[in-house]
């Protein structure tokens, strides 16, 4: 399913359970801005390349609009809609003072070199330099993109408007970063997986986990798991997939990963079909990488007991009811990945402060967030009889729309 059409039915049917008015339901799903931009560059061989910029703005009834760019060769309008939709919901969820949106690029980032990257970025922040902005909308990164690039948006935004580090997040610490945002999308995975396990008396260690993704997601997910004794058995990126039911090293998986752009040729372990990476016996799957990844074609073969969300929309609806009459429980994306935002505020914070937080503070924070996400997901569940997707849904849009009404939407 589209991801936009699977994203709007989730919002739906959260409305329906929250009982909206259904001009409020309609005006809560139209996005506020849609922007899309041609940027052309000059490649490091003379030619010209074009490629399309987007960036959507969902919402803004709680806060200036948030959420990353993503450099990706599938970034198209509709799944920067779903994107920025889910990024509404989730800074509600979070309960940080946000409203949603995102962005992206069509191109292949790994095909580009730094100063091809640079040049896009550059050209990109010349277009939409006067709709984003440190009370509008600020950008942070997703896949295919890092500190490296919000450094280049930062300088470029800065050339028109002065010196403005809160303009984006998940900048390098050098430029005003917060320390922990790196690690926090993973770290905030490891938190909400701690509180679902020992909902059912269990904890992290003795756990198997398979993941896909070892981008900056899956990297600090597995490397944060392990550290608490979880035991990583597989894990896949773009070059391939590894196993090693003992429990893959994640320390030298990674430095294999940065000498060699990937995992595949990782000798700790035994290489195996990325397609059937999501299927492998576990007990905890964490999909850490692209959307509608689980879906109706291999929902039924999935072993784990919990998914845990990491991504962005990686389950498609039809995929959330197989698995749930086979008792898998999904904690969704809204609140699973809800940690990176949710430093991206104590970043914002900061550097509006101009005051910087150590690192054990915006863990223990970060803590006390997604802990705070979890239970009150749970709330809506037991006062909504419904599942943790809807709990996070309900959750988020009743957050938005009384937020929306009380702003007074009926102009
Ligand atoms: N970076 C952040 O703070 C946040 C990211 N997310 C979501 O987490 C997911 C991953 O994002 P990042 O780790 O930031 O991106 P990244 O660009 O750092 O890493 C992406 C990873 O996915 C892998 N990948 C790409 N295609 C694949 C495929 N077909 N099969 C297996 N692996 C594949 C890549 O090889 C890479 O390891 C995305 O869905 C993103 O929207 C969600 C919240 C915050
Ligand atoms: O840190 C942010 O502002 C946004 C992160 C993001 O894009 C996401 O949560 O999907």
């Amino acid at each position: 399913m589209n991801a936009l059409a699977a994203t709007s039915r989730n919002f739906k049917q959260a409305a329906k359970l929250l009982g909206l008015d259904s001009k409020l339901e309609k005006s809560l799903l139209i996005p506020f801005r849609e922007i899309k931009v041609e940027c052309t560059i000059p490649k490091d061989d003379g030619t010209l390349a074009s490629y399309v910029g987007f960036r959507v703005q969902h919402d803004n009834a709680r806060g200036p609009m948030k959420g990353g760019i993503r450099y990706h060769h599938e970034v198209e309008p509709d799944e920067v809609n779903a994107l920025a939709q889910l990024m509404t919901w989730k800074t509600a969820v979070a309960n940080i003072p946000y409203g949603g949106a995102k962005g992206g690029i069509g191109c292949s980032p790994g095909d580009l070199s730094i100063s091809e990257l640079e040049r896009l970025t550059r050209v990109f922040t010349q277009k939409i330099h006067d709709l984003i902005g440190i009370h509008t909308d600020v950008p942070a990164p997703d896949m295919g993109t890092n500190g490296q690039t919000m450094a280049w948006i930062l300088d470029e935004y800065s050339k028109f408007h002065g010196y403005s580090p809160a303009v984006v997040t998940g900048k390098p610490v050098d430029l005003g970063g917060s320390l922990g945002r790196d690690a926090a999308t993973g770290r905030g995975v490891l938190f909400a997986t701690e509180a679902l396990l020992a909902e059912h008396g269990k904890t992290i260690a003795g756990q198997r986990f398979v993941i896909q993704g070892f981008g900056n997601v899956g990297s600090w997910a597995a490397q944060l798991i392990t550290e608490a004794g979880g035991k990583v058995i597989a894990i896949s990126d773009v070059t391939g997939a590894v196993k090693n039911v003992n429990g893959l090293d994640i320390a030298k998986l990674m430095k294999h990963s940065a000498e060699n752009r990937g995992i595949m040729g990782f000798e700790g372990g035994d290489a195996v079909d990325s397609n059937s990476l999501l299927t492998e016996e576990c007990d905890v799957l964490i999909p850490a990488a692209l959307g509608g990844v689980i879906n109706k074609d291999n929902a039924d073969d999935i072993k784990a007991k919990y998914i845990i969300e990491a991504a962005n929309h990686p389950t498609d609806p039809e995929a959330d009811e197989i698995l749930a009459k086979k008792g898998v429980l999904i904690l969704p994306d809204i609140l699973a990945n809800s940690g990176g935002v949710t430093v991206s505020y104590f970043e914002w914070v900061q550097n509006i402060q101009g005051f910087m937080w150590d690192e054990e503070k915006v863990n223990r924070e970060l803590k006390t967030y997604m802990t705070r996400a979890f239970r009150d997901t749970k709330e809506m569940c037991s006062s909504h009889h419904c599942d943790l997707r809807m709990g996070a849904f309900t959750l988020g849009v009743n957050r938005v729309a009384r937020a929306t009404v009380l702003r007074g939407w009926e102009a």
